[in-house]
């Protein structure tokens, strides 16, 4: 892929910032996501200068939520119980004004899952970060469903280009398509404006490491939440999914395979100084 150096030189600081304003800030991300999950979804948040809490039970949101700075909700493990809590999470967030971001993982797989995501959908996440194909699971909703790989992506992430626009359009979310190319999409009636920016960054091996999605979109929340104004929170998620990419092609210099990914991922993400940022950012649009 050949990079426009103006636009690298003109993304390059911004990313830098969100990513200094997350360390500086250390925002505390209350995580209600699935069992797989959530000892990467927690490291991930450490090494980025973040404090993850996976606090899920009801009874326990109304003492702690009015002290995070974002949510984050992810329906991997779902069952009815689980999205009772989810639900009523992103309705106190929202009440709290906290953003709040959806990880819809496997959302073509059954209607029970697609209701739920769609019931959370109509909650207003902040940002939702799928794959293509729950991306465009999300955007058909009522059609049939057809075949399904579960949590992975039967899809390529420029198939999903029309869906995530769609969905934009339709919930007023900020959202986020990974893939080989991650796409971040708004619509014009959100106040962040029609914008459609492709991040680059990342290796395929992270698709061997379960729940770098969810990963990531805990990223995505972390940033959302250091960057004090909402206005950027589109921004935060491009710089989201950079960094994270960007510490996936790092580790790769080091690693044998999705394991060792794993572990150098993480020292990585901790460890990314200005000038590794500035030389791998790849953004465009
Ligand atoms: N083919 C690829 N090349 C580079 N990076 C990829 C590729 N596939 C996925 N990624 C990266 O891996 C991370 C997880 O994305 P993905 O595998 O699409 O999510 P999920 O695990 O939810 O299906 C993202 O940071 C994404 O950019
Ligand atoms: C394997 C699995 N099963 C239910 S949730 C989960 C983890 C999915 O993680 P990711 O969406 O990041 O691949
Ligand atoms: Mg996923």
């Amino acid at each position: 892929m050949e990079t426009n150096k103006e636009e690298q030189l003109e993304w390059g600081p911004t990313v830098w910032s969100h990513l200094t304003a997350l360390r500086d800030r250390s925002p505390l991300i209350q995580c209600i996501t699935n069992f797989v999950s959530m000892d990467l979804v927690a490291n991930t948040l450490l090494s980025a200068g973040a404090s993850p809490a996976m606090i899920h039970s009801l009874q326990e949101f109304s003492d702690f939520t009015p002290h995070i700075h974002a949510l984050y909700v992810n329906v991997g493990t779902l069952s009815p119980d689980w999205l009772s809590s989810m639900k009523a999470a992103a309705l106190l967030a929202n009440e709290l004004r906290k953003p709040w971001v959806l990880d819809p993982v496997a959302a073509g797989s059954s209607q029970f899952r697609l209701n739920a995501c769609l019931e959370l959908l109509l909650l207003k996440p902040t940002v939702i970060r799928g794959n293509a194909s729950e991306i465009i699971a999300l955007s058909q909703a009522g059609i049939d469903m057809g075949p399904t790989k579960g949590v992975d992506s039967s899809h390529e992430s420029m198939d999903a280009v029309e869906a995530a626009k769609f969905l934009a359009e339709k919930s007023g979310s900020i959202v986020a398509v990974s893939g080989a190319v991650d796409i971040i999409c708004s619509s014009k009636s959100i106040i962040h404006g029609d914008r459609l920016v492709f991040v680059h960054n990342g290796v395929p091996m992270l698709q061997k490491i379960t729940a770098t999605g969810c990963a990531v979109t805990a990223l995505i929340a972390a940033f959302v939440a250091a960057a004090a104004d909402p206005l950027h929170a589109f921004d935060a998620t491009v710089s989201a999914l950079s960094v994270f990419g960007i510490a996936g092609e790092m580790g790769m210099e080091l690693a044998k395979g999705p394991a060792s990914l794993r572990m150098h991922l993480i020292d990585s993400l901790y460890g990314l100084d200005q000038p590794a940022l500035l030389s791998h950012i790849n953004i465009t649009g």
